[in-house]
């Protein structure tokens, strides 16, 4: 009979056959700075994950420990179920794609496709016709003699990406890579690289501390603070059901209103002066302060007072095309925005108004004391 020590290693072996990447009790610590607490984490093959959080989180930490360019001081990074945590960055096969796309200035962009093939010794035939599939997928076939400094940003990105690709990767490593780009083409380039990744069918972990990034680009998202994971979960989930205050807060937008749970389960009493009956299964207990959070596209403007309708001051109609955000202010004080169809919408500043929840089983309740605060799904 097997003891619990030798299934426990099995069970992890099993598990890690099963996806790309595994990292289990990752951590690092800089001096007395611990820049990460215990990492575990599970990539499938082919998935694109992204690494979210404020600045300081670690998520540049955790990227070069993938890489290969940090030791961790604690746990185990294992690809396809083999440890890697000890072999170097240069064995480890993986194309890394920087912030400042990180072209060797002095060399053409087909010389630069070809570097890390040169650097394994491929044959030159073999280099030749790599660098032309590569460059033909990026769609930069006619750019092959020309120098970094005469593309612009984006032909960069696509070069970065085509030098990444080449090796034959078993990983992609994006480090910010969209932070150089301005607005209008960022968008383009989010969806051609997403789709080029996609199509080629390799595992790629993204870094970046864009929270519409992460949501349009990736199918899962870590989010991190402060060394620890918060949540991973797809875009969509994060966005639904966050599981922490700082989850909600940091994916989209939200207004969070202070409030206290009445005796009656599922009840909530908020300083702005209504009542709000849960839809959920899973009311807070009574008596507890909580953060109500509500989503601005969650509200509905309306000029008469209704059942549970929150009574507000207008103070900034903000037009955005389609779309107004209109700034509100409770009773109590409370700073409301609310995303409405500009059609639906004619008051203007210091008007009286009244917000109505369009779907109560997207409010979510936090329990407003505590340091990492639970959730209570409305
Ligand atoms: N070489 C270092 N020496 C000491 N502390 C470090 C070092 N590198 C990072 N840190 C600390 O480790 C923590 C995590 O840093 P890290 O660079 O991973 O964060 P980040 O999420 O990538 O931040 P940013 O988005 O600003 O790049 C921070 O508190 C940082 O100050």
């Amino acid at each position: 009979m097997l003891s619990s020590a030798t299934t426990r290693v099995a069970e992890t072996r099993t598990e890690a056959r099963g996806c790309a990447l595994m990292l289990q009790g990752v951590g690092h610590s800089f001096g007395a700075t611990v820049a990460l607490e215990s990492i575990d984490l599970a990539v499938a093959r082919g998935e694109l994950i992204a690494l979210l959080g404020p600045s300081g989180c670690g998520k540049t930490t955790l990227l070069q420990i993938i890489a290969g360019f940090l030791q961790p001081s604690r746990g185990a990074v294992s690809f396809d179920g083999v440890r890697i945590d000890r072999t170097p960055a240069n064995r480890r096969r993986i194309g890394m794609v920087f912030q400042n796309y990180a072209l060797f200035p002095h060399l053409t962009v087909a010389e630069n496709v070809a570097y890390g093939l040169r650097a394994r010794k491929s044959p030159g035939a073999m280099v030749k016709q790599r660098v032309a599939e590569m460059l033909a997928r990026v769609q930069m076939t006619s750019f092959g003699d020309r120098f970094p400094r005469q593309l612009s940003g984006g032909q960069q990105q696509r070069v970065a990406l085509a030098r990444a690709l080449a090796i034959d990767p078993v990983l992609v490593l994006l480090d910010e890579p969209f932070s150089a780009l301005d607005k209008n083409l960022r968008l383009d380039m989010q969806i051609e690289i997403k789709s080029l990744l996609k199509s080629c069918g390799v595992t790629s972990i993204m870094v970046t501390h864009d929270q519409e990034e992460a949501l349009s680009m990736a199918d899962r998202i870590v989010v991190l603070n402060k060394g620890r994971i918060e949540q991973i979960d797809t875009p969509d989930a994060l966005y639904d059901a966050p599981a922490s205050l700082f989850v909600n807060g940091f994916i989209g937008h939200a207004n969070f209103l202070k409030g206290r749970t009445s005796p009656q389960p599922g009840t909530i009493a908020l300083d702005a002066g209504c009542a709000l009956a849960l839809a959920g299964t899973a009311p807070p207990p009574a008596h507890r302060d909580v953060m109500v959070s509500i989503r601005p596209e969650n509200l509905a403007l309306v000029s008469d007072a209704q059942p549970r309708s929150i009574a507000v001051t207008i103070r900034v109609v903000m037009p955005l095309g389609a779309f107004s955000v209109i700034d509100c202010v409770t009773a109590s004080g409370e700073a409301i925005k609310v995303s409405q169809s500009r059609a639906a919408w004619s008051g203007r500043p210091g008007d009286a108004a009244w917000l109505v929840i369009q779907d109560i089983s997207k409010v979510h309740v936090f329990e407003a004391t505590t340091a990492s605060p639970s959730i209570a799904r409305a």
